[in-house]
């Protein structure tokens, strides 16, 4: 489904990334887990260049993100739902509306797209928030739009960038359930960026642990938390055993 092969990226001096590698399977949910500034955002912008990587390949579906043109590269992100951490509404239009927004690109007929949007609705629980601006939702149920326009697209990878930075934890738990659920029932691949330990444990099919733009610690949850090699690996499961 995606290969990401030696992806570099620097800030000026700032080598941010430092070749990364890895691959994600048709279904798979994938967690990035590492310390603030190690790379992990700037990994997950450079899958549908929102942030454009300095060298490196991007295989989705066989094509290369990083070789594809203008016209090509945005069909393709209607295929990649991103979930920011600021939840990216805009505020003058509903939730529905928000929602509808994010299909107009698509090829599909009225009733499809209404027939969409209620069911992402459905699957995030805010059916009955439909008709509401974005500035009465809490954070949680800002987040939640966010999923659901994801969902909407039908896109075959979901990437989420740390979806519950902004938030409370009765909030974070709120959205880390809506996920959990998506994560098990949908066959989409998803990417996720979080801090959440026990949610990465619970979810992931595989961590990928970094560290100064680097992977440093890979595989399924159990060997990643149990039987770490680097520091930040061993850090990470003192954190683990300590919840
Ligand atoms: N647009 C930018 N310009 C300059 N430096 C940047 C830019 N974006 C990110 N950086 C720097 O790159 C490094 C990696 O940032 P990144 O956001 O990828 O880290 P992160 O692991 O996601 O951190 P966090 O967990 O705090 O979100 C940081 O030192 C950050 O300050």
């Amino acid at each position: 489904m995606l290969e990401v092969c030696n992806l570099y990226k620097s800030y000026g001096t700032l080598e941010v990334l430092k070749g990364i590698n890895f691959s994600a399977q048709k279904g798979e949910t994938l967690t990035i887990m590492g310390p603030s500034g190690c790379g992990k955002s700037t990994t997950i912008r450079c899958i549908n260049r929102l942030t454009e990587p300095d060298s490196g390949h991007i295989i989705y579906k066989g094509k290369d993100i990083l070789r594809l043109h203008k016209p090509e590269l945005l069909k393709i992100r209607q295929d990649i739902g991103f979930v920011f951490q600021g939840f990216n509404l805009i505020n003058r239009l509903t939730v529905f509306d928000n929602i509808m927004l994010a299909l107009m690109k698509q090829d599909l007929s009225k009733e499809e797209v209404k027939k969409r949007v209620r069911k992402s609705l459905d699957q995030v629980h805010l059916r009955d928030f439909a008709d509401s601006y974005p500035q009465d939702l809490s954070g949680g149920q800002k987040q939640r739009v966010g999923i659901a326009r994801s969902l909407a697209l039908k896109s075959s990878l979901m990437l989420l960038d740390e979806p519950t930075a902004a938030l409370d934890p009765i909030l974070v738990r709120e959205v880390l359930e809506v996920l959990e659920s998506i994560t098990s029932t949908q066959d989409k691949s998803i990417i996720i960026v979080t801090h959440e330990i026990d949610f990465a444990y619970k979810v992931s099919d595989r961590i990928l642990l970094m560290d100064q733009g680097r992977i440093v610690e890979r595989g399924d949850p159990e060997k990643v938390f149990t039987e770490p090699t680097s520091k930040i690996g061993k850090k990470y499961k003192e954190l683990f055993e300590y919840k």
